[in-house]
């Protein structure tokens, strides 16, 4: 991996916590005004590596760098990095705009004042300095706290989980906030979060971490059609996989024939166009079965949600998996299902 002159470098990176290692030799990069979204699932180490590039955690191996320059002797309050977790943790005893103004020195009094009532338009609370920090709810809490974390300009923002203690409606609502503020303010951030959906929603580039080390980094579009392999693609909720042979650029599995992505100049690795193979797999994503096809499959369980119905299907192999349809519908026994193969992907067996 090429590393840039400017913004963050982390090398090699492993945090260890006596005979656990929580990240193994991660490498990745972060131009500045970049937003990078750290995901993974429950235990991968998303949290570790946040705090070892925070300098809460020291490294047990690799580096982590600013525009070139080793931090490893560099603490934490001098990094230049802003922190905002899950739970904002605001002063209770201060108003908001003492909240805000907190790390804002050498400034003077009207200069701070003037800064404080900026980045709460920014975050959406103009007028709300005055306010105690008891009467807000948990949403501009949150947004306080991001104003707080934003308003020495750190050259770089570290959020952890920052949304996930809202309810999903307030979250997603925050979620294209913060991407919006994040752009605005030109931060340059690394956003670590466990839920997909939210990654995309906020980052330029996605790294997806597994089990300690790094997967995959790629934009939203990118990982989203060009996952790597099963395990990156089962995290974005890809699944069942079913076995395919590569036949003529198409990958060839008992629901239909799905295209290899565009773009894609070779095969993916141990495949030979126009010869059978039993190397790949294809992933059914969430919208790849639709209702109304050829193929008669018995129907486990059915719900409606969002304005659709998602039935759960016995496939010809024995796999489960679900097939989708606009509207409420109601299903006998069995149903008819078609592949849309646009939804679904290829990845290495
Ligand atoms: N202070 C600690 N002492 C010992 N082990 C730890 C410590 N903190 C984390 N771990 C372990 O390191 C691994 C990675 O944990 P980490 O919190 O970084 O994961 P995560 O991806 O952030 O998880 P989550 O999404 O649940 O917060 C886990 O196995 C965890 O049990």
């Amino acid at each position: 991996m090429v590393t840039r002159a400017g913004g963050l470098a982390v090398h090699d990176l492993t945090v260890r916590y006596g005979p656990t290692t929580a990240a193994r030799r991660v490498t990745f990069d972060l131009a500045e005004g970049e937003v990078l979204a750290l995901v993974g699932p429950s235990g991968s180490g998303k949290s570790s590596l946040l705090r070892a590039v925070a300098g809460l955690e020291p490294a047990a191996e690799g580096a982590v760098r600013w525009d070139g320059q080793d931090l490893a002797d560099v603490p934490v309050h001098r990094r230049g990095v802003g922190l905002l977790f899950q739970d904002g943790q605001l002063f209770p005893h201060r108003s908001v705009a003492g909240n805000v103004g907190y790390g804002l020195t050498g400034l003077s009094r009207r200069a701070r004042a003037s800064r404080v009532n900026e980045l709460l338009d920014l975050v959406g609370l103009p007028g709300y300095g005055p306010r105690a920090v008891g009467t807000l709810s948990g949403g501009q809490a949150q947004r306080v706290a991001l104003a707080r974390s934003l308003a020495p300009e750190p050259r770089l923002l570290l959020l952890d989980e920052p949304l996930s203690a809202l309810d999903r409606a307030l979250r997603e609502r925050l979620t294209g906030e913060l991407r919006r503020i994040l752009r605005v303010s030109g931060t340059t951030a690394l956003y670590v979060t466990h839920d997909h959906d939210e990654a995309f929603t906020v980052a330029d580039r996605v790294a997806v971490l597994l089990d300690g080390h790094l997967a995959q980094v790629d934009t939203p579009a990118q990982l989203w059609r060009r996952p790597v392999s099963r395990e990156v693609a089962a995290f974005l909720g890809y699944g069942p996989f079913l076995p395919a042979e590569i036949w003529d650029g198409l990958a060839r599995m008992v629901l239909g024939d799905v295209p290899l992505p565009a773009g894609a100049s070779t095969p993916p690795a141990g495949t030979a166009t126009g010869r059978a193979t039993s190397q790949l797999l294809v992933g059914l994503g969430p919208d790849a079965l639709q209702l109304g096809g050829e193929l008669a499959v018995p129907v486990l369980a059915r719900r409606f949600v969002r304005g659709r119905t998602e039935m759960e299907v016995r496939l010809p192999d024995g796999q489960v998996a679900t097939a989708v349809t606009r509207g409420a519908a109601e299903a006998a026994g069995q149903v008819r299902i078609r592949l849309d193969p646009g939804g679904a992907v290829v990845v290495p067996a």
